[in-house]
């Protein structure tokens, strides 16, 4: 008889009170992100460098004389500290023991890990990520440390699977077979690409041996791992199959239910050894640079996110199977990130395409190096300042280790050569002040099925000693007969009706006390078996109650099951629905952004273009006002040229005139004389006769400049004793002043004084007539050459005429001039305020008095509104 298996009794404690992931990671403990820095030796031996390690925690910069600013900035020597810090002798294993090691043990523990490479460009990330064939990194020797731990716990036949939707169903047998049928098929081809590959691997997976602890070992274990690229901030899945022929299509970035983000239908992929994941690895990695090809750029350009995902289940009583319930799942994950090198564009020389990229990179690291700051800011300062994770898809895919719980770690890389210090200068202040960051301690993620631990050892055991029992008794009463395996015992009650064991020889003297005996033992067994029979009804009754109460409930259940199916369905329609909403929405936004750049882009370029534009209208305005001067003076300078060369002319027409008339007059006289015989007196009233006293009254040029010149050249510097410069106080003298209506106020210490003056500002023959007045004064003021004011007086005699009007007849010009004493005062040997006038040059007399010599008769108004003005 064979017992039936005991069901595991399971007790799923919910997955809300296990898992305290997501954002109410605020109340728990906090650790800082841990930094780690590694020095990689220069390229060259005689290469100038400006790092120095001082101890195993702190490095010291050092401003070189190229450095950008180390002229006007006077940069100092500065100190920075980390957890550790990795000088060039320090060999990839112990790095991968002191960094990554502690990552994978929190990994089989169920804690969440980020790992992630910083630094400036050609600083050794890929290096101490990846590594190279003879020095493994710390990916590939975590992967060797983890599957060599797990490995007599890992599932030996598909039972995960990936839901795509970043968690994981549990396959029956039926549907593991279904999925070996497909992949017979040939859906998934990854022999055919294993020939290329194998020599690459085989390499790369022997590394230095390392084990960890903190292994549970009432679990099966399966490894998963998906590999993506972020580039020009689109995300790549680098293991999908038809990634191959097609261009690479773009990832979305999403959170699961525990707030976990994941690269929505990500390839993920179930290794089973570290041959096998680096060898997606290094398919990942051809695809990369083909993708790159695609693209059209050549260099690894882009940030790598290499996840290894490891699924725990419980075991059952036995100690063999898995229990079949998704909650009872244990799912964490470990990101290796290796970040694309920040880099001074300027330095690089790149542009168009390149640039671009370059562009791209630096604001992915922008946009992490603000989320940090504002991460750090909010816990300093307890604010509550939005963290931009969605700026960029690599802080968008890290948001739930820094918001969630995790373990972070960085390691910043350095160059130590003096070319790289001012990114190294960047990148050292942003590891430090990284390292302010605080990130909510992981609280341990196992799942409690309510099973007694140690059951799988204790399994094996029991199995180990059957079988050396079964070897031990091959014909065992123990054995069950209708059962060839020895180990299958039947361990229930045994009802049995003690052997037969009287000896019986009839005939003897001994064979009454033997019937009666065995009468005896006859009765009792008829008793037993009245009881067995007795015992067995009952089993038999309460068997059949219990198999109709059974029925019932699994009625009832399967009622019940079909009712939460409809229900269930009902609810993944609406899932799908809600998903294919958020799908939206996300590409909508990405769009979004996408178009806000692109316009933020146009608008910083239409704005260069609009002040370049400006600047140059405001050149061509200072330059047109600049030429508007100069031809404005210009054309006043020839005006007054002009004006003085035509006055010139007339005036010497007019006297060429005036001879001709007075020989005509002389002619005439002779003439006259000869014919009368009397000579015609001076003075008579013909045309001729009534111009001539003013021009023979009027001073001529001659008189003029001799009345200047003479006592200057004779005796300079003694105008006092010039007859024009005493001014005659004597009682008769009547002033008539004409000046400007509105006159630039005299600064002079002297001021034109008259005793008994009227002043006018419009001129007409009254004011001359009627005022009786004996003098003339125009005032005219004007700049000169230097544009300084200057003032001239013209003074002149007003004579009565014949015909009952007045002329003036000028005779003298004053000066007034006024000058800074810091400027040179023009060739003139007396530094005054004021200016003695000498003679003025011979033009200007002329001028003047060609100006002045016209008597005011005949009332010409238009002459003296001309005058006036001068
Ligand atoms: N610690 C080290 N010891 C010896 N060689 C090193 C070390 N670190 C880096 N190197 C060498 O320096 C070169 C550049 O390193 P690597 O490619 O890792 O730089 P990177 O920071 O990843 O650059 P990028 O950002 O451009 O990808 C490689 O040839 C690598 O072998």
């Amino acid at each position: 008889m064979k017992t039936m298996r005991q069901k595991t009794p399971l007790k799923v404690v919910p997955k809300s009170a296990i898992k305290s992931r997501g954002n109410s990671g605020n109340s728990l403990v906090k650790d800082p992100v841990q930094v780690y820095c590694r020095v990689r030796p220069p390229p060259c031996d005689s290469d100038l460098t400006c790092l120095r390690v001082t101890d195993p925690h702190t490095v010291v910069l050092t401003p070189p004389q190229i450095a950008i600013n180390f002229k006007v900035a006077n940069l100092k020597e500065t100190q920075y500290m980390f957890k550790r810090v990795f000088d060039v002798s320090v060999r990839q294993h112990d790095v991968y023991l002191t960094v990554a090691q502690p990552l994978v043990e929190a990994l089989v523990r169920g804690r969440n890990g980020l790992l992630f490479t910083y630094g400036v460009t050609g600083s050794g990330k890929t290096y101490t990520m990846t590594g190279d064939l003879q020095h493994r990194g710390i990916m590939p020797r975590c992967l060797d440390s983890l599957f060599r731990t797990i490995a007599d716990f890992q599932a030996k036949k598909y039972t995960f699977k990936s839901d795509r939707l970043n968690g994981f169903d549990i396959l029956s047998e039926a549907e593991i077979l279904l999925e070996r049928q497909l992949e017979l098929n040939g859906k998934l081809t990854k022999s055919s690409r294993k020939k290329d590959l194998d020599q690459e691997v085989a390499s790369q997976a022997s590394v230095d041996p390392s084990e960890i602890s903190g292994i549970d070992e009432d679990n099966i274990y399966a490894v998963f791992i998906n590999y993506v690229e972020v580039y020009n901030n689109s995300v790549y899945d680098l293991l999908e199959e038809s990634t191959i022929q097609k261009t690479l299509q773009s990832k979305m970035v999403r959170e699961d239910s525990n707030h976990n983000m994941f690269v929505h239908g990500v390839t993920e992929v179930e290794v089973k050894s570290v041959e096998e994941a680096l060898e997606l690895f290094q398919v990942g990695q051809k695809r990369k640079r083909m993708g790159h090809t695609i693209l059209n750029a050549e260099s690894s350009r882009s940030h790598s996110v290499f996840t290894i995902r490891l699924v725990q289940a419980p075991v059952d009583l036995q100690g063999e199977n898995v229990v079949q319930d998704r909650n009872a799942l244990t799912i964490s994950q470990l990101s290796l990130v290796d970040l694309a090198g920040s880099e001074r564009t300027n330095r690089t020389g790149n542009t168009g395409q390149r640039l671009r990229e370059a562009g791209n990179i630096n604001n992915s690291l922008m946009t992490l190096r603000t989320c940090l700051e504002i991460l750090r800011e909010n816990q300093q300062t307890g604010g509550a300042k939005k963290v931009p994770y969605r700026d960029s898809k690599i802080t968008h895919l890290f948001k739930n280790y820094f918001d969630g719980e995790g373990q972070v770690r960085m390691i910043v890389c350095v160059n130590p050569r003096a070319e790289d210090y001012d990114e190294t200068a960047q990148v050292m202040k942003f590891a430090e002040m990284t390292q302010d960051v605080q990130i909510a301690r992981p609280t341990p993620m196992k799942v409690d099925v309510g099973l007694t631990p140690g059951r799988r050892k204790a399994n094996q055991l029991f199995k180990l000693a059957m079988n050396e029992v079964a070897d031990k008794y091959q014909l065992s009463p123990f054995v069950s007969e209708t059962n060839s395996d020895p180990t299958e015992i039947d361990l229930g009650l045994v009802y049995s009706l003690e052997p037969f064991r009287v000896d019986m020889k009839l005939g003897s003297p001994e064979s009454d006390e033997l019937i009666r005996k065995l009468c005896e033992i006859l009765r009792l067994r008829i008793q037993k078996r009245k009881l067995l029979g007795d015992d067995f009804n009952a089993r038999q009754n309460r068997f059949r109650m219990n198999l109709h109460k059974l029925e019932t409930e699994n009625l009832s259940l399967q009622t019940n099951n079909t009712a939460m199916k409809g229900v269930v369905e009902q609810k993944q329609q609406k899932i799908k629905a809600l998903e294919n909403k958020v799908e939206l929405y996300e590409s909508t936004i990405d769009d979004l952004n996408r178009r806000n750049r692109q316009l933020e882009e146009k608008v910083l370029t239409l704005q260069t273009q609009l002040n370049q534009k400006t600047q140059l209208l405001n050149q061509k305005e200072q330059e047109k006002e600049r030429q508007r001067k100069k031809f404005t003076s210009k054309i006043a300078v020839e005006t007054e040229k002009k004006s003085r060369e035509l006055e010139q002319k007339l005036m010497e027409q007019r006297s060429k005139h005036e001879d001709e008339i007075r020989e005509k007059d002389k002619r005439l006289r002779l003439v006259s004389e000869i014919v009368q015989g009397t000579p015609i007196p001076r003075g008579r009233s013909s045309s001729v006769d009534r111009d001539m006293p003013k021009m023979e009254t009027t001073p001529n040029v001659k008189s003029l400049v001799s009345a200047y010149s003479t006592p200057i050249a004779s005796r300079p510097g003694t105008a006092v004793s010039n007859a024009r410069h005493r001014r005659s106080r004597s009682a008769g003298e009547r002033w008539l002043e004409h000046r400007a209506v509105n006159p630039v106020p005299l600064g002079t210490i002297l001021q034109p004084y008259y005793n008994n003056s009227k002043s006018v500002t419009k001129l007409s023959d009254k004011d001359v007539v009627n005022h009786k007045a004996t003098k003339y004064c125009l005032i005219s003021q004007d700049a000169d050459t230097e544009g300084e004011l200057e003032t001239k007086l013209f003074k002149g005699d007003v004579i009565p005429t014949s015909g009952g009007g007045a002329q003036v007849v000028f005779n003298d010009v004053e000066f007034l001039k006024q000058y800074s004493p810091t400027k040179t005062p023009p060739s003139r040997k007396r530094s005054s305020n004021f200016v003695t006038p000498s003679a003025p040059p011979l033009a200007e007399i002329q001028n003047t008095n060609s100006k002045c010599s016209t008597g005011i008769e005949g009332h010409a108004a238009v002459t003296q509104n001309k005058r006036s003005k001068h």
